[in-house]
């Protein structure tokens, strides 16, 4: 077995751990980044990116179907799926790329390939992939190992029609028929894309949630406006599914009733878990939560007091590829300077998901704020329905719940289902990381006519109650989602 004792061990060579090796090493420190699986990162190879090209390919899909509403009429429509597809992992390998020319660029010395798990606080042994085993001793360790997508153990060795998000960026050609289980961000991005494309997807989601939303308001909406589009079975039990030929038999009860579908496939979106159980975490030293992930200090990553750094998915904390790339940053500045450990810069809360209306949130949740002792802010909140630049693109749906303080008249967070969404959601982020009260923002320029005018409605509504000076939130009346 090979031995190496370096300063720095990162594992994980994903977003989060590429960026901790690169700023270890700028303090001089003898880094080693270990990936167990292929370079390329979630990102680029299986996550936001090949999503996002899916999901351009619908819009595109979409525009055709709403064209007639404006007097428009393109001919007839055809999804020709082996090109999109193959759009899809063109693209995706591009991205893929781009990060594999950054991996190549790090020296071959600090590169160990294999999956690493530690056999003490200050030891690992790397599973060589090739077969040579490495003992590595390191003064600080780095966890960024990312997250796998969570299976149900109903859905488990049915066949090879139940699925993962992984496995839809290699179809060659789009399927007949997909059953989504969850209406989580992946659930909804990719059911609605599908959906767009001409595949017949159902989504069964175990409760009422949607998205990342928690305002019980936006939340009901939310629900309503992508069920007009999409088939959702909220409060679905998944029973079972059978492998049947080449299509799947899909079992929910949905209201005490037993139901039975068939689809080529079944792909579960429900939820993503960190990867810490792998890694002989026990042997760390370190204080598991009750999700088993080390207790660890948001402002700078540290687990404990410990040399031992987590960032990115694997901590769970806000799992997004912004957040893995300033997770990165900050373990890996800490894991070079160490002991001297500093905060890192945290950028207010930002969630997108990129259905059409974007459902995002940002800054302080309406769920976090109605926490206990905490009920002191008011809402405002407009309705897209009637708000001009959204109707003029026929895309006049969802709503916007804004949220402020009492007395400070400070502006807390958002939620909201929004055309636009996504660049409303910049805005307000802005607006709450910069500590601006609704009044300072109700200052600043609105042109028109813009879907931006929508937001300084919400925030109108907002300022009057805030002027009110005393809760609307009826305490007995909360029914935070999820
Ligand atoms: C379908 C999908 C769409 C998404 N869309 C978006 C989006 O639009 N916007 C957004 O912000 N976020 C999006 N995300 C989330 C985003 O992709 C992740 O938050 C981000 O990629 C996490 O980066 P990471 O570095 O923590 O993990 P990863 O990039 O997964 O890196 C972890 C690495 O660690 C390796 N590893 C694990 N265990 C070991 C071990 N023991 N030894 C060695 N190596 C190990 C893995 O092989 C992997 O390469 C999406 C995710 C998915 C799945
Ligand atoms: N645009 C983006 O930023 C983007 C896009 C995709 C993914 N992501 C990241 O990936 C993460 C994972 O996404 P996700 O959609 O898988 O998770 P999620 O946590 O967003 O949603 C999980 C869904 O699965 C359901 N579910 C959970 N357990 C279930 C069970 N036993 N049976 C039936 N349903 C069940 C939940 O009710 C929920 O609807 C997200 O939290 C997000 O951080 C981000």
């Amino acid at each position: 077995m090979q031995k190496l004792k370096v300063d720095v061990a990162v594992i994980g060579a994903g977003t989060a751990g590429l960026v901790a090796y690169r700023t270890a090493r700028a303090h001089g420190a003898h880094a080693v980044l270990i990936e167990g699986g292929p370079y390329g990162t979630t990102c680029a190879r299986v996550g936001c990116m090949p999503s996002k090209l899916l999901i351009a390919a619908a819009e595109a899909a979409h525009m055709l179907d709403a064209a007639p509403g404006f007097g428009v009429h393109a001919g007839e429509k055809r999804i020709d799926g082996v090109a999109v597809m193959e759009r899809v992992r063109r693209e995706r390998d591009r991205f893929v790329g781009f990060v594999l020319e950054g991996v190549d660029s790090i020296p071959a010395g600090d590169k160990l390939r294999g999956h690493a798990r530690f056999t003490g606080p200050h030891t690992l042994v790397v599973d060589g992939a090739d077969g040579q085993d490495v003992d590595l001793e390191a003064a600080r360790v780095v966890i960024a190992t990312g997250s796998t997508p969570t299976r149900l153990p109903k859905l488990q060795d049915v066949g090879p029609g139940v699925i993962i998000s992984d496995d839809v960026f290699d179809w060659q050609d789009l399927p007949r028929s997909v059953a989504v289980i969850g209406t989580g961000v992946i659930g909804l991005e990719l059911g609605q894309a599908l959906a767009r494309l001409g595949v017949r997807v159902s989504v069964y989601a175990r409760g009422g949630s949607v998205a990342q939303l928690t305002d019980p308001v936006v939340l009901r909406n939310a629900a309503r406006v992508m069920s007009e589009e999409l088939d959702i079975h909220f409060q679905a039990e998944i029973v079972g599914a059978e492998q049947d030929g080449d299509e799947v038999l899909l079992t929910t009860r949905e209201g005490g009733e037993e139901k039975r579908a068939r689809f080529q496939y079944v792909l579960q979106a429900a939820g993503r878990t960190p990867n810490v159980t792998a890694i002989g975490i026990e042997h760390s030293g370190l204080e598991l939560g009750t999700n088993g992930v080390p207790l660890f200090d948001s402002r700078t990553m540290q687990c404990g007091t410990s040399h031992i750094f987590i960032a990115g998915d694997a901590n769970s904390e806000r799992p997004v590829l912004p957040e893995a790339a300033d997770h990165g940053k900050i373990a890996g500045d800490n894991a070079g300077r160490y002991p001297d450990i500093r905060a890192g810069l945290r950028r207010a809360p930002l969630t997108a998901a990129f259905t059409e209306p974007n459902i995002v949130t940002l800054g302080a949740s309406y769920k976090t704020l109605c926490e206990p002792g905490r009920l002191k802010f008011a809402v405002g909140q407009v309705s897209f329905e009637n708000q001009g630049r959204s109707r003029v693109m026929l895309q006049n749906k969802g709503m916007l719940r804004v949220y402020g303080e009492y007395g400070s008249g400070r502006f807390l967070g958002a939620e909201m289902i929004a055309p636009r969404g996504e660049h409303l959601g910049h805005l307000l982020a802005w607006a709450v990381q910069a500590r601006m009260t609704v009044e300072q923002m109700l200052d600043m320029p609105f042109y028109h006519p813009v879907v931006e005018e929508g937001v300084r409605t919400a925030l109108r509504d907002l300022a009057a109650n805030l002027a009110k000076g005393a809760s609307d939130i009826d305490p007995d009346a909360i029914e935070p989602g999820t």
